[in-house]
C-alpha cells in the first residue's frame, strides 16, 4: 500500500494542474488513434472468443478502462453486445461484469431525461433507468402535480429497488416565460397572412390566440421579431391594441397549443420565479427532489432568494439556473458562482439572442462552471430529429461529441424522451456517442483556474493528485464522502477512472448521479475507517467493477474529516 499523507495546511496556493506535462504525461498514459482503438476492439473481440474456449474468469476481458472497451459504434451494436454480456453470463454463471455492463456504470457524461407522455409509465422509467438515464428531469410548463407526483414515486421506486443505479429527479420550473395558449386543434400558418396574439384568455381561433403573459402587448414594439418555438416560425409586429398585437408571419408552419414564444433580442420584464413557481417549488420540496432547474434566471438575486428559502424549510436540493435569457449574459459569473451550476438551455438562448451566439456561449457557460467547480448540462435539440425518426442526424451525434468534449456533466433529453416515437433509441444513441467519444479523451484536463475558485486548497491539491496517481497507474478512485463535495471536487479534475463514490446518504447519492465520471454507492459507514475500507473494496469486487490485483487510489479528504485527525488528508494505492 502506497500512502501519501499531509497533517499540517499547505501554505502556498496549488500549481496549476493543466501545465504540459501533465498533459504530456497523460497522452503518455493513454494514446489514441483510430486504428489503435480498431486493433484494441478486434483484440477484444479475439479475447473475447477465447474466453468462451478456456472459461478463463472473464471480468478482466471486458474491463471499464475506456481505451481497452468494445465501443458500439452504432445504437444497433448496443443490443448486439448486451446478447453477448448475457450469453457469457449465461455460460459461465459470472456476475463479475454485471455492473460495469450497465450503460450508467461505463459512461462518464450523464444523462438527464425529460419524462411525458412517451415515458410517464412504469415500463418505461425501468427501460430509460436501464438504458442509461442518470436524472429524470420534470418539465413544470407541463402536465400538473398529480401527474408529476406519479412519476417522483415510480423514479423513487426505481431506486428503492436498484440501490446500485439510483436517479437523480430534477424539477424544471415554468419560471416567466411567454407562451401562446391552448388551441383545439393546431392551425397552419402562411407566410405573408395576419395573425394576431392576445392577451384574452381562451381565445384560440384561425386567426387569433391568447397568450399567457399580460404585459406582452407593453414589453413587444412594432417592428419585433417574434419567435415561435425558438424560430421554428417567426411573425414580425405590424400594430398593437391595448390587449393585441397584430402580426404578419414570416416564416410559416403548424401551431399547436402551449407554445414558446420570445421576442429576439428582448427578455420578458417577470419576476423569474413566478406565483406558480413557488408553488412548484413547494412540490419539490415535499418531495425531496435533488435539483431545481430554474428558468429564465437573469440575476444572482434570485438564486440567493431561492436559497434563503430553501435554508428557510431546511431543504438540501441543489439549484441549477437556465441560462437562456439575454439579460443573464452579463451577469454569468455571479449567478453560477451562486449556484450549483447551470444548463445551457439553446432553445430560449438562442431565440432572445443571435443564434450563431450559442455554440460560443455554450464553451464559455462549459468552461465557467467547470472553472467554478460547478454542474453543467448542455441541452435542447440534440437528437431532436429522433422525436420522430429511429436515427440521428450526423449532426446531432457531432453536438453530442461536442459537448463531452467540451466537458459538459450531462446532456439533455427534452421532447425526444418526454413525447418522441423512440425515447429508448434516444438514450441508446446518447449513450453511444458519449462513451466513444470519451474514449478518445485524454483524462484529467483540469481549468487552469479551478483552484481560485474553490479556495479550499488542501482538498484540491488532494483531489489533483489522486487524479494524477490514478491516471498514472490507470486505476479507479474511491472517494468516502458525506456531503458529496470530494466526489464532486475529484469530478472536476476528470480523472481518467471511474469516482467510487461511497456516501452514507441516500440524498447524496442520488445528486452525485449527475456528476461527470462519479458513480455514487451507498454504504453504511463503519466507526473504524480500515473496516470501511474493506466493505467498500470488498462490495466493489463482488460486483465486478474491481477486480483481484487491479490498484485503487484511496483519497480521504474533503472538508468534512472523517475518520481522521482534522488536518489530516490521504491518498493511498492500494492492490485489490
Ligand atoms: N409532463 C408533460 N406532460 C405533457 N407533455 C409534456 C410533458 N413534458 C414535456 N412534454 C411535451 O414534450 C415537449 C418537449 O419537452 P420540453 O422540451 O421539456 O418542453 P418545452 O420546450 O415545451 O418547454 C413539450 O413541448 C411537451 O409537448
Ligand atoms: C431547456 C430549455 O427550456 P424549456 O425546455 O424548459 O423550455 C431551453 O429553452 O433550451
Amino acid at each position: 500500500m502506497a500512502q501519501v499523507v499531509s497533517t499540517r495546511p499547505i501554505q502556498s496556493s496549488l500549481l496549476c494542474p493543466s501545465s504540459r506535462s501533465f498533459q504530456n504525461q497523460a497522452q503518455k498514459i493513454k494514446p489514441y488513434c483510430f486504428a489503435s482503438n480498431l486493433i484494441t476492439r478486434r483484440r477484444q473481440r479475439k479475447s473475447l472468443r477465447l474466453t468462451r474456449i478456456n472459461s478463463a474468469p472473464i471480468a478482466a476481458k471486458i474491463s471499464a478502462r475506456a481505451e481497452t472497451e468494445v465501443v458500439p459504434v452504432s445504437p444497433e451494436d448496443v443490443p448486439k453486445m448486451e446478447e453477448k454480456i448475457q450469453f457469457l453470463r449465461e455460460q459461465f454463471g459470472d456476475n463479475s461484469m454485471s455492473m460495469w455492463s450497465k450503460p450508467t456504470v461505463r459512461r462518464k457524461t450523464k444523462i438527464v431525461c425529460t419524462i411525458g407522455p412517451s415515458t410517464n409509465t412504469k415500463e418505461m422509467i425501468w427501460n430509460l433507468a436501464e438504458a442509461g438515464m442518470n436524472v429524470a428531469r420534470l418539465n413544470m410548463s407541463h402536465g400538473d402535480h398529480a401527474s408529476h407526483q406519479i412519476v417522483i414515486d415510480l423514479v423513487k421506486e426505481y431506486n428503492s429497488q436498484n440501490e446500485d443505479n439510483v436517479i437523480a429527479i430534477m424539477l424544471d420550473t415554468k419560471g416567466p416565460e411567454v407562451r401562446s395558449g391552448d388551441l383545439p386543434q393546431p392551425i397552419m400558418l402562411a407566410s405573408g397572412q395576419e395573425f394576431t396574439f392576445t392577451i384574452k384568455r381562451g381565445v384560440g381561433t384561425a386567426d387569433t390566440v391568447s397568450v399567457n403573459y399580460d404585459d406582452f402587448v407593453n414589453d413587444v414594439e412594432v417592428g419585433d421579431m417574434l419567435l415561435v418555438d425558438g424560430g421554428m416560425m417567426s411573425l414580425v409586429v405590424k400594430s398593437k391594441t391595448e390587449d393585441s398585437v397584430k402580426c404578419e408571419v414570416v416564416d410559416g408552419g403548424e401551431l399547436k397549443s402551449r407554445r414558446h414564444l420570445n421576442v429576439r433580442g428582448k427578455s420578458a420584464t417577470l419576476p423569474s420565479i413566478t406565483d406558480k413557481d413557488w408553488d412548484d417549488i413547494k412540490f419539490g420540496v415535499d418531495n425531496k427532489v435533488d435539483f431545481y432547474a430554474v428558468s429564465f434566471v437573469k440575476d444572482a438575486a434570485v438564486i440567493h432568494e431561492l436559497k434563503n428559502y430553501l435554508q428557510s424549510c431546511g431543504a438540501d436540493i441543489h439549484v441549477i439556473p437556465k441560462i437562456e435569457s439575454a439579460d443573464s449574459i452579463p451577469n454569468l459569473h455571479s449567478i453560477i458562482m451562486a449556484s450549483d451550476g447551470a444548463m445551457v438551455a439553446r432553445g430560449d438562448l438562442g431565440a432572445e439572442l443571435p443564434i450563431e451566439e450559442v455554440p460560443l456561449l455554450q464553451e464559455e457557460i462549459i468552461r465557467m462552471c467547470r472553472s467554478m467547480g460547478k454542474a453543467v448540462i448542455v441541452a435542447t435539440n440534440m437528437l431532436e430529429s429522433m422525436i420522430v425518426h429511429p436515427t440521428p442526424t450526423r449532426a446531432e451525434v457531432s453536438d453530442i461529441a461536442i459537448a463531452v468534449r467540451e466537458g459538459a456533466d450531462a446532456v439533455m433529453l427534452s421532447g425526444e424522451t418526454a413525447h418522441g416515437k423512440f425515447p429508448l433509441k434516444a438514450v441508446k444513441v446518447m449513450h453511444t456517442v458519449a462513451l466513444r467519444t470519451e474514449a478518445s479523451l485524454v483524462g484529467g484536463e483540469t481549468p487552469s483556474n479551478l483552484g481560485q475558485a474553490l479556495k479550499n486548497h488542501m482538498s484540491e491539491m488532494f483531489a489533483f493528485h489522486a487524479t494524477m496517481m490514478s491516471n498514472t497507474l490507470g486505476t479507479s478512485i474511491v472517494v468516502f464522502t458525506r456531503t458529496g463535495f470530494m466526489a464532486i471536487l475529484l469530478s472536476h479534475y476528470r480523472p481518467s477512472g471511474t469516482i467510487f463514490a461511497f456516501t452514507n446518504e441516500k440524498t447524496v447519492q442520488q445528486r452525485l448521479a449527475l456528476y461527470q465520471g462519479v458513480r455514487p454507492i451507498y454504504m453504511q459507514f463503519s466507526d473504524d475507517a480500515e473496516e470501511a475500507f474493506e466493505n467498500a473494496v470488498d462490495l466493489l469486487q463482488k460486483q465486478g467493477m474491481v477486480k483481484e490485483g487491479e490498484h485503487i487510489a484511496l483519497v480521504q479528504s474533503g472538508r468534512q474529516p472523517i475518520w481522521r485527525f482534522q488536518s489530516t488528508h490521504n491518498i493511498q494505492v492500494r492492490k485489490v
